[in-house]
C-alpha cells in the first residue's frame, strides 16, 4: 500500500488533561500532487462503552452524570443519560478487561463477561479516540456494591436502571443524545437482545 502522506511534524499546542496537537504534514491529493496541510488533533486515548442488559426483567443499566460539553452545546441542564463507558489508561492491555473495570466503578456489577460487537472512532475529522462497544448480561447477583464511580476522581454518576423499552422510547423522542449510547441500544433492537 502506498501512503499518501508523508514529511509529519507534530507540535504539541497544549498537554494539561488531554493532548492538542498541531500535525504539520504533507498529503497526496487524487490527482497526484502533494501539498501541504496542517490539522490539529485532539489525543484523546482511547475508550470503551458497553450495554449492561436483563433479558428477564427487560431492562437495562444507564448512568447519568453532568458533561460539561454536552452543557455548552444546548443541554439545559448539562446531565446526559449513558452506556457506562470510560477512557482506557495507556497500560490497559485488553479493552475488555478496562471494562469490565469500569463498568463495576460506575455500576457496581461485576460482570463476567463482555461480548464486543463495535469498534469505532468517535470523532474521526478531530480526534485520535477510538472506542469498542460491549454488550453484557447482568443480573442482580452481580451487584456488588453501589456504583456511582471514583471518589477520587470526583465521579458523581446515578445509576438508572429502566425497561428496555423506556430506554428505546427515550432514544426515539430526541432524549438520550450520547452517540455510542444510541449505537448499543439500537444493537440492542436490531439483533432482538431484549
Ligand atoms: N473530560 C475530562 N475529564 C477529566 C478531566 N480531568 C479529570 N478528568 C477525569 O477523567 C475521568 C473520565 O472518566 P471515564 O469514565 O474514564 O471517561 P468518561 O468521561 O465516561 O468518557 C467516556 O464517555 C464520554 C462521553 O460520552 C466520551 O467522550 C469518552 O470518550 C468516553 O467514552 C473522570 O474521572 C474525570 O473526572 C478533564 O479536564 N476533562
Ligand atoms: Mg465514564
Amino acid at each position: 500500500m502506498t501512503k499518501r502522506i508523508k514529511n509529519i511534524n507534530r507540535t504539541i499546542l497544549s498537554d494539561k488533561y488531554f493532548t492538542l496537537s498541531q500535525v504539520k504534514f504533507n498529503y497526496q491529493l487524487k490527482d497526484g500532487n502533494w501539498v501541504e496541510n496542517k490539522w490539529e488533533v485532539l489525543e484523546r486515548g482511547n475508550a470503551a462503552a458497553a450495554l449492561l442488559y436483563n433479558t428477564k426483567k427487560q431492562t437495562v443499566i444507564l448512568v447519568k452524570q453532568f458533561r460539561l460539553p454536552a452543557y455548552m452545546n444546548g443541554v439545559e441542564d448539562g446531565f446526559l443519560l449513558e452506556v457506562p463507558a470510560g477512557i482506557l489508561e495507556d497500560d490497559d492491555s485488553s479493552a475488555e478487561e478496562a471494562m469490565k473495570r469500569e463498568v463495576l466503578e460506575e455500576t457496581g456489577y461485576e460482570v463476567p463477561k463482555l461480548k464486543k460487537v463495535y469498534s469505532a472512532f468517535a470523532t474521526p475529522g478531530s480526534s485520535t479516540e477510538r472506542f469498542s462497544c460491549f454488550v453484557a448480561e447482568y443480573s442482580d447477583g452481580m451487584k456488588v456494591h453501589n456504583g456511582g464511580g471514583l471518589e477520587t476522581e470526583n465521579e458523581d454518576i446515578e445509576l438508572v436502571e429502566m425497561p428496555f423499552a423506556k430506554a428505546t422510547e427515550l432514544m426515539a423522542n430526541g432524549k438520550i443524545l450520547d452517540a455510542k449510547t444510541i449505537m448499543l441500544l439500537q444493537y440492542a433492537q436490531i439483533n432482538r437482545l431484549l
